[in-house]
């Protein structure tokens, strides 16, 4: 059973783009759950562009399934990940000024720093996850550091699927069956979508749980935009 945890990064974007509260990121995330989402996720940045810190505190308590909040560990990312104490925090090695997320940890050159951030949540009770790229030496790395979970950096394998190279899925393959070995949780994400979430799901064992967020906003879009025009020319009839 592979949970499905939805990123709304993307509501908060278009909310913040006009100033005012639509649409309401709470609300959305309360509907996710409705329409049987398992997990809402969350990825505040250090500036604050579309999840507010604000919002991490409110969605405290309307997420009853699991909340993963995202982000790099800087003290200020910390100070809020153990006042909240979602589910499961998932470690991103973003640069402040990242687009998005770019590029997994490196588990070797930082496992001090990482053993150290990752005991530290896992004594407040806080699942850890660390986001790592599909390389058999960072998945051995991540074991060391302690955490509970690593979640495989997708946007390689989104990338070659829509090539039509399947093949982009064998070191996600090598990488799942190492760590279902080694005892470590697989969650995974970045660019999966309606197209390739399928195959994905169908060749890597374990996968407990992915997070999907852009896509998945913009599949919605599509799919929704027949209906909401219907209703506008109903009400202009
Ligand atoms: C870790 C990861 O792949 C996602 O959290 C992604 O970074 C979403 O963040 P943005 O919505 O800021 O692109
Ligand atoms: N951890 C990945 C995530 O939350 C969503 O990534 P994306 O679907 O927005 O690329």
């Amino acid at each position: 059973m592979t949970k499905l945890s939805v990123n709304i990064n993307k509501i908060a974007t278009l909310r913040n783009s006009r100033g005012g509260d639509v649409p309401n990121v709470v609300q959305f995330a309360k509907d996710v759950q409705r329409f049987g989402a398992e997990g809402v996720t969350i990825h505040p940045r250090p500036d604050e562009r579309h999840i507010r810190y604000q919002d991490a505190y409110d969605l405290k308590a309307e997420v009853y399934t699991e909340y993963n909040i995202e982000g790099n560990p800087i003290p200020k990312f910390m100070d809020m990940v153990l006042k909240i104490k979602p589910t499961q925090v998932t470690l991103v090695p973003d640069s402040v000024d990242a687009l998005t997320s770019n590029a997994g940890w490196d588990t070797l050159k930082h496992k001090d720093f990482l053993v150290e951030v990752i005991q530290e949540f896992k004594n407040n009770g806080i699942r850890t996850s660390i986001f790592v790229d599909p390389d058999l030496h960072q998945i051995e790395g991540a074991k060391e550091t302690g955490t509970d979970r690593i979640e495989l950096y997708t946007e390689a394998y989104a990338h070659q699927y829509h090539l039509g190279n399947k093949n982009g899925i064998d070191p996600y393959v090598s990488c799942a069956e190492l760590a279902n070995s080694i005892n470590l949780g697989i969650n995974a994400g970045h660019d999966l979508s309606l197209d390739n979430i399928k195959f994905f799901k169908e060749n890597i064992p374990g996968l407990l749980e992915v997070s999907i967020g852009h896509a998945l906003i913009a599949e919605s879009l599509y799919l929704g935009v027949e209906t909401v025009i219907g209703r506008y020319l109903e009400g202009l009839k």
